[in-house]
């Protein structure tokens, strides 16, 4: 036996060893501190300090196996608790974010937050949050949320200090958490890397690409009418789904020729079932990153997603190549549409494809079932649509999109909606550079913080908007009568600067020409026995917007507008 590299006395117990862990842990927190651990090295770092230790008490010491596994899993115990007591005491006391007011609880751990995110209530607990402490709160160890609208420009914009921040840490958890673990062009980290990417994609969303993919948005949209029609004449239906699926179709479609006929099989594919379970897992994992990067080690739905996203783009490029596509987003993003190469590598290729998917379907899709539940919760709103669209179009199926982007009531309603449920409900975040950041109303964000924007609450903030809960289109279509409010800029639901939706023209196409037809093929009503309270109850941010089914019934147009 050689002799022991460290020489403890273990004759009269153990407790030398626990003091010993207990000052590891310091040690480890003064490591990290500033910091939280990004990555597995952290724990794989752990988990092999514990594996040599019991060795060596098995070896060194002549302690029996098992008794040295015991009193390691007691001294992994105690560093634990040590670690954990000593970033309590340091974040409450010592931390540079440690005068802005918030909820206590939060700003110890972000393990506190898993719960609210799995159930999905983030945005109503921020708003509740900011409502009890003021604009800018602290709701994370080194996280803070404005709810301001006057700070948009100061984080977001594309000059001055916001221009050196980086994207916050809940972007590098979603690219961690792939096993490609490329970024995309949203987690792209540094704003200047951002730019130059962002410019293969403002090509795939010119006029002129847009122009391209209206043919496939209107049979997408002519398809989706005549499945609701052949379902509804046999009962309710869920016109959630409906627009669900065709949301994804649209994208699988438009974004590489590649649809999941979704609304003709009436089902979802085995790809958006993954992708679906894989978003609600980013959410809640997000907030501790080296329990996100983990996920990549294990069978699950973000990996088996990304080895279909993978297949398919590889089958995208070799078709790409014989000529057979065009009119889609990739045949931009693979430099096919100008006859030049790829500039990006495939990995980033991958990343792309998946985010186009992600960020395109549910957004929209959620936004117009939405607009199709305000208009038939809201007495004469439907009624009040339809006579837009019939005096614009008559007999003519309203698909004409310059001609739906001026239709005023038909503009307010989507805007409206979007107002009162942004499909990204929650703060985008961003990691201050390290002068920090100083916002309009004098508070000076300390360099190294994570702050967002609170979309959800500035939407919802009677200072903005007057009665903010109510859905009241009118609000956009004249100015405000003397004593309303009506805070334009507060209105974020696409983003802020440079980073904002880039998709945000064809989401208004799909939009614009969904709610159209469907007002002007069919009259419906919330089926009988739904509760409005219990459907706007169970709407969560998961990521994307997760709620119940919207249960309708639909019947053909009986005052539709007849041939002369
Ligand atoms: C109602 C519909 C939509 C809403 C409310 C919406 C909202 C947003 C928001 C808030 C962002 C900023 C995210 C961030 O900074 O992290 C964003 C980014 C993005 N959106 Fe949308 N979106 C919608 C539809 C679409 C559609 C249809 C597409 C694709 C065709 C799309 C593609 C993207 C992409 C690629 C980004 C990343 C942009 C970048 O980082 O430069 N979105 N969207």
């Amino acid at each position: 036996m050689s002799a022991p590299l460290l020489k403890l006395d273990l004759s009269h117990g153990h407790t030398g060893l626990y003091v010993l862990s207990a000052a590891l842990a310091l040690l480890s927190h003064l490591a990290v501190q500033l910091r939280e651990p990004r990555a597995p090295p952290f724990v794989h770092l752990f988990l092999f300090a514990a594996a040599a230790a019991v060795y060596a008490l098995h070896t060194q010491y002549a302690l029996p196996l098992g008794t040295a596994a015991a009193v390691v899993a007691r001294m992994a115990g105690v560093w634990v608790a040590t670690i954990f007591a000593s970033m309590a005491i340091y974040r409450t006391f010592f931390h540079r974010l440690r005068r802005f007011p918030g909820p206590r609880r939060f700003a110890l751990s972000k393990f506190v937050s898993i719960p609210m995110d799995l159930a999905g209530q983030r945005p109503y607990r921020v708003t509740r949050w900011h409502e009890q402490y003021g604009s800018v709160i602290r709701i994370g160890p080194r996280e803070l949320s404005v709810a301001d609208p006057a700070a948009l420009p100061a984080i977001y914009g594309a000059t001055g200090a916001s221009a050196r921040c980086t994207r916050g840490p809940w972007y590098a958890f979603t690219v961690e958490s792939t096993r490609t673990s490329s970024y995309n062009l949203q987690s792209t980290p540094t704003m200047t890397d951002h730019a130059a990417r962002r410019k293969v994609w403002d090509a795939a969303f010119s006029l002129k690409a847009l122009k391209g993919y209206e043919e496939n948005v209107i049979s997408n949209v002519e398809l989706v009418i005549e499945q609701v029609g052949a379902y509804g004449a046999k009962g309710p239906v869920d016109v959630g789904q409906w627009m669900s699926w065709f949301g994804f179709d649209v994208m699988g479609e438009v974004g590489f020729g590649r649809g999941f006929d979704m609304v003709k099989s009436a089902t979802t594919a085995k790809p958006i079932v993954l992708l679906e379970q894989g978003v609600k897992l980013i959410m809640a994992s997000g907030n501790v990153a080296w329990l996100m990067a983990m996920f990549k080690y294990l069978p699950n739905p973000i990996v088996l997603f990304e080895a279909w996203i993978r297949e398919t783009l590889e089958q995208r490029v070799r078709e790409g190549k014989t000529g057979v596509v065009e009119h889609d987003v990739f045949s931009w993003l693979l430099g096919e549409a100008k006859n030049q190469g790829a500039t990006q590598t495939m990995p980033e290729l991958n990343a792309d494809a998946g985010l186009l998917i992600v960020a395109g379907s549910d957004t929209s899709s959620n936004t117009m079932a939405i607009t199709i539940y305000e208009l038939l919760r809201n007495s004469g709103a439907y009624a009040r649509l339809q006579a837009e669209v019939d005096e614009e179009f008559g007999i003519e199926n309203a698909t004409d999109f310059t001609r739906l982007g001026k239709l005023p009531y038909l503009n307010a309603v989507i805007n409206e909606t979007l107002r009162l449920w942004p499909p990204v409900a929650s703060g985008l975040q961003r990691n201050t550079p390290p002068e920090g950041l100083l916002l309009p109303d004098g508070t000076h964000i300390p360099g190294n913080t994570v702050v967002s924007t609170a979309t959800y609450t500035m939407h919802r903030d009677a200072r903005n908007f007057t009665d903010p809960h109510a859905f009241k289109p009118d609000r956009w279509l004249s100015k405000p009568a003397a004593g309303e409010v009506f805070n334009q800029r507060a209105f974020s639901a696409f983003g802020y600067g440079p980073t904002g939706c880039i998709g945000k023209n064809l989401a208004f196409m799909e939009m614009r020409a969904m709610i159209a037809r469907f007002a002007q093929s069919f009259d419906a009503q919330l089926a009988p026995g739904f509760s409005p309270e219990r459907f706007e109850a169970s709407i969560k941010d998961c990521f994307v917007l997760v709620k119940d089914p919207i249960n309708i019934t639909v019947t053909p147009r009986r005052n539709a507008p007849k041939p002369q």
